[in-house]
């Protein structure tokens, strides 16, 4: 069936629809990856996001059971310019447009999205409309309200749950959308993990013992959890705290930073990060449309990271504290390994907790 992208710009592009056929409704973004489209689906960064791939070819090695970042997908509709119908891997379960239709989602496919991503780097990240060409009467004139403030809610666990149950760490994560595997990274690093709703109280989480605090990443403007910064706050005071992409940006503005939206943001698997201490450039996973400003930024923190194509905030430490954040994807999937050694960096913090407050007890 035919489908068309309506963008709020005006333009329309036009290709198949795939998935689920109905409207889907969001921001349109892009993501450069060639690879990773099963863990893009299922990140809850994409709530309320259209995805447009820039790889020409998607679905080839299809959905599999392991994959997943999530249960289900919170984006709401997926752009390729073609889509793989007979994929083969030996791990394969479903095809991605199998996928999409159990799922609710829609899917547009036969999309000159070479075109479509030249627009938004141009003009900045779009709102638009997926929807069946036959219900696009002429002139007819669409709205594009502005998407919802309560994302990271609405994707949070409900239910504080044990991911791991055995460990020398116990590391409570602070769920604003996590992926599967920032709970999967510090599990293979032997850590407990306890995962806790975004609201969960300071003293709820105190009483979980832990060692350490893992703030997830997760969907929307930073500025839309404002109420959550003295939480953080507190928390990097009283735990050694990681913090991930929007849990990186929470943890800035928990200290005065603020942030700002970026043109188009970086979504893809191969972008550049320095180490502004040890001068190492790692290649990382990402996806975020904003970022910490320089302009106003604390005293208290120190800026540990750039990304190497815009100069952009790409991590940051406290000054004293054992607390430090990254913009970009250390857990990969998709993407390079390369930024692995900072879960070792934040059990090196808990570990060094623990023996001091040995000392302070004898
Ligand atoms: N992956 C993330 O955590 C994204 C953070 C935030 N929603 C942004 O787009 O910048």
């Amino acid at each position: 069936m035919k489908g068309v992208l309506v963008l709020e710009n005006g333009s329309r592009f036009s290709g198949e629809l795939i998935g689920c056929v109905r409207k889907g409704y969001g921001e349109v973004v892009f993501h450069t990856g060639m690879t990773g489209y099963q863990e893009i689906l299922t990140d809850p960064s994409y709530a309320e996001q259209i995805v447009v791939m820039t790889y020409p070819l998607i679905g080839n090695y299809g959905i599999n059971g392991d994959d997943f970042e999530a249960k289900r997908p919170w984006l709401t509709g997926f752009v390729t310019g073609e889509t793989c119908d007979f994929p083969s891997h030996f791990r394969q379960e479903q095809t991605l447009d199998q996928y999409l239709s159990e799922q609710g989602i829609v899917g547009l496919t036969g999309v000159n999205t070479r075109s479509l991503v030249k627009m938004i780097r141009e003009e900045g990240s779009l709102k638009g409309y997926i929807l069946p060409a036959n219900l696009l009467a002429d002139g007819e004139k669409f709205d594009f309200p502005a998407l919802p403030r309560d994302l990271v809610r609405r994707v949070s666990t409900k239910q504080t749950y044990q991911h791991s149950v055995q460990g020398e760490s116990h590391v409570v994560l602070v769920d604003f959308g996590a992926k599967e595997n920032i709970a999967g990274a510090l599990t293979r690093l032997g850590c407990r993990v306890t995962v806790v709703p975004a609201d969960t109280e300071f003293e709820q989480i105190a009483r979980l013992q832990p060692d350490g605090i893992m703030l997830s990443n997760g969907p929307g403007d930073p500025a839309d959890c404002a109420d959550l910064l003295p939480l953080i706050k507190r928390l990097a005071t009283a735990y050694p705290l990681f913090g991930i992409c929007l849990g990186h940006q929470l943890l800035a503005m928990s200290f005065g930073a603020t942030t700002e939206k970026m043109r188009f943001g970086h979504r893809g698997s191969n972008h550049p990060v320095q180490d502004l201490r040890s001068g190492k450039v790692w290649i990382t996973s990402q996806n975020h449309s904003y970022s910490v400003r320089r302009e106003g930024f604390p005293a208290e923190l120190v800026v540990t990271h750039k990304h190497v194509n815009d100069d952009s905030i790409e991590g940051v430490a406290h000054s004293v504290l054992p607390a430090f954040s990254v913009q970009f994807h250390p857990e990969a999937c998709p993407g390079p390994q390369d930024a692995e050694a900072l879960f070792h960096r934040f059990l090196a913090l808990m570990n060094e907790r623990k023996g001091s407050q040995l000392v302070t007890t004898i």
